[in-house]
């Protein structure tokens, strides 16, 4: 019994060295009303970091009026939206490529619901309880689906190829032995 107790514990840890999940990628952005104070915004991208997301771009960069109304137009007939453009466009936002398993939904729920009133009471130790102000200036933003990423991330990534990166980097971000971190860029790259 006890042999057979320790074989299986050797093929769990093989298989699990082995096997491992693929990554996703999901856009995350840090809105003006947190990038306003740099405090806040490392304090939030150092959560990111923390929750063991990989940052694979980072840009700190303003939407135009006319690129906010674009990147939201699946709101356009909704009451917030021109509260949304105008407060997209008003200042500096941390716009970020983040890697991990389950990406996705991990940083919707780092994040934490839209609504910032409810979710102070709901989910308090979320970015958005933490570091949002109202459901319009709610600290972040993530990608919803892996279809809204790869609409989303063109704005403001345009030169990255999400194919290129799946078949030629993943793999060193799933094993992590070569990955270092460049905390003035806040990025992480294959070591050279
Ligand atoms: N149905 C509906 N809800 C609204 C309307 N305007 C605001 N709300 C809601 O009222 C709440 C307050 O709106 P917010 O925009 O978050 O609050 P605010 O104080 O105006 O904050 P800022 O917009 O960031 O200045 C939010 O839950 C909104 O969804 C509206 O015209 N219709
Ligand atoms: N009820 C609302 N009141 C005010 N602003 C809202 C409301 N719903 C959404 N928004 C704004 O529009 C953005 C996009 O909405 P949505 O895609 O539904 O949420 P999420 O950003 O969580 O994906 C939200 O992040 C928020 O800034
Ligand atoms: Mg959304």
């Amino acid at each position: 019994m006890f042999v057979c107790n320790q074989l299986s514990q050797l093929v769990g840890q093989t298989l699990k060295n082995v096997v491992k999940p693929p990554l996703q990628l999901t856009l995350a952005i840090i809105k003006p009303d947190v990038c306003k104070d740099p405090n806040r915004l490392n304090a939030i991208r150092n959560m990111i970091k923390i929750n063991g997301f990989y940052f694979i771009r980072s840009l700190i960069t303003r939407m135009s009026e006319l690129e906010a109304k674009d990147f939201y137009s699946e709101h356009k007939d909704k009451f917030f939206y021109w509260r949304l453009v105008s407060f997209m466009s008003s200042g500096v936002i941390s716009c970020h490529i983040l890697a991990k398993h389950n990406a996705i939904t991990e940083w919707r729920q780092l994040m934490g619901p839209t609504k910032v009133y409810m979710t102070k009471f709901n989910e308090p130790n979320t970015i958005r309880a933490l570091y949002g102000l109202s459901d319009t200036r709610n600290a972040t933003h993530g990608s919803d689906s892996s279809q809204s990423f790869e609409r989303e991330f063109k704005h403001f990534f345009p030169d990255f190829d999400s194919d290129k990166w799946f078949a030629e980097q993943m793999q060193h971000f799933i094993n992590g032995t070569d990955i270092e971190f460049l905390a003035e860029e806040w990025i992480h790259r294959l070591k050279r």
